[in-house]
């Protein structure tokens, strides 16, 4: 299993602590979340700050665009080092157009669902697809509970790329600890993103190694 702690739970009044324990664990990715207060009801982080993240961190970085119109800003996030780049299939108009732009800035190419967004809605996309985000809550904050109907999303997802030959890894986000995350794993999850479960254990590292063994 592939491990992506979420920034979005870390503590942003001492990151530098935060990237310590970070680029000394297992972890795989940096899931780094963007929100723009009108696609979800949060405002996060910016470019200037990613750029300062990618400074520090030596884990690549997992983009997530919780934005209306993601298209504007794909140079910017490949600016900012990013590997992949996550738009919300509820966010984009030109899907196939976003993903082709994604990738040819040099980035993998990832699309998200939210969790009223049935999986059905990328049999056309899949076979260019990275990867597809699978969201476990509403997103717009860290700490909310796993909605159960998202192991069932996996595993749809899971045929969905077997049948067409895609290459897709299937990401989940919120609400994932060793319970769900155990689910998720036999569901089919490749990657699993984790914000209060690994930055709110008191030891941070193990939790990611827990994740990992799924
Ligand atoms: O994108 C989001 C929330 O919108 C996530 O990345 C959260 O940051 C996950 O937090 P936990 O549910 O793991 O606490």
């Amino acid at each position: 299993m592939l491990v992506a702690p979420s920034l979005l739970s870390a503590n942003f009044a001492n990151l530098q602590a935060d990237f310590e324990i970070l680029n000394s664990s297992n972890a795989d990715y940096l899931h780094v979340d963007v929100m723009d207060g009108v696609f979800v009801p949060n405002i996060s982080i910016g470019f200037p700050v990613i750029k300062a993240i990618q400074r520090l961190a030596r884990k690549p970085l997992d983009v997530h665009m919780m934005i209306v119109e993601p298209q504007k800003y794909i140079s910017q996030v490949r600016d900012c080092g990013a590997e992949i780049m996550n738009v919300h299939f509820e966010a984009c108009t030109h899907l196939n157009r976003v993903v082709h732009e994604i990738k040819e800035a040099g980035m993998k190419a990832g699309v998200t669902l939210n969790p009223a967004t049935p999986v059905f809605m990328l049999e056309d996309i899949i076979s260019e697809l990275d990867l597809v985000l699978i969201m476990s809550v509403n997103p717009g904050f860290g700490g909310q509970a796993f909605i159960e109907n998202s192991l069932n999303k996996v595993s749809r997802l899971r045929r969905l790329i077997e049948a067409s030959g895609s290459h897709a890894l299937i990401e989940v986000d919120g609400g994932v600890n060793e319970m769900t995350g155990a689910a998720l794993s036999k569901a089919g999850a490749d990657i699993l993103v984790a914000g209060s479960y690994v930055f709110k254990a008191p030891d941070p590292m193990k939790a990611i190694d827990t994740l990992k063994s799924l």
